[in-house]
């Protein structure tokens, strides 16, 4: 069902230093930070030949990874992002299997203008899962 890696997220502290680390010592091709006001965040994506890398920051008073950084004052690795063909018979299917949907269940439009939704990450090894319509 899971097809290619879309992106690894990093959550940081200090977007403008993170972006700075990447272009400098890692001279890597950074974007501009788009705020997503809808999802709680400013994303940067670091463009890497075979996926992307996503630097997340909290925008607004009630950003979702907010609480991540109580845990991990540095930040950190936050989530990673596979596609799928089909986003909502991905959904049904992962429902049928008991794995928890967040938010309501239904896809919201991610950074990429495509569908997205997250899994628990207690359902995967830890590891909160987004899944983005192909
Ligand atoms: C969509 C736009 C963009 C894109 O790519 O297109 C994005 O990716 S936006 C990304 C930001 N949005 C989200 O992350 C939405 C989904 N996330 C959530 O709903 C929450 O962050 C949630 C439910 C995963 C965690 O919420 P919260 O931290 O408030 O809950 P708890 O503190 O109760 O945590 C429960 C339990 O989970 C552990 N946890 C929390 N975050 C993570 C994480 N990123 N990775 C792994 N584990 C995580 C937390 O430590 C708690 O564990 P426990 O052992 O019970 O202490
Ligand atoms: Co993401």
């Amino acid at each position: 069902m899971i097809g290619r890696l879309n992106h690894v997220a990093i959550a940081v502290p200090d977007l403008e230093a993170a972006c700075a680390t990447y272009r400098g010592a890692l001279g890597a091709t950074v974007s501009a930070p788009e705020d997503l006001p809808e999802h709680g965040v400013t994303v940067v994506f670091v463009e890497l030949p075979n996926t992307k890398i996503e630097l997340l920051h909290p925008f607004g008073e009630a950003s979702p990874i907010a609480s991540f950084f109580e845990k991990n004052p540095s930040g950190g690795m936050h989530h990673v992002c596979y596609e799928v063909e089909d986003i909502l018979a991905a959904r049904d299917r992962l429902k049928s299997e008991g794995a928890r949907v967040l938010g309501d269940g239904e896809p919201k439009i991610g950074a990429h203008g495509k569908p997205v939704l997250f899994l628990h990450p207690k359902d995967f090894a830890g590891t909160l899962v987004e899944l983005e319509q192909a």
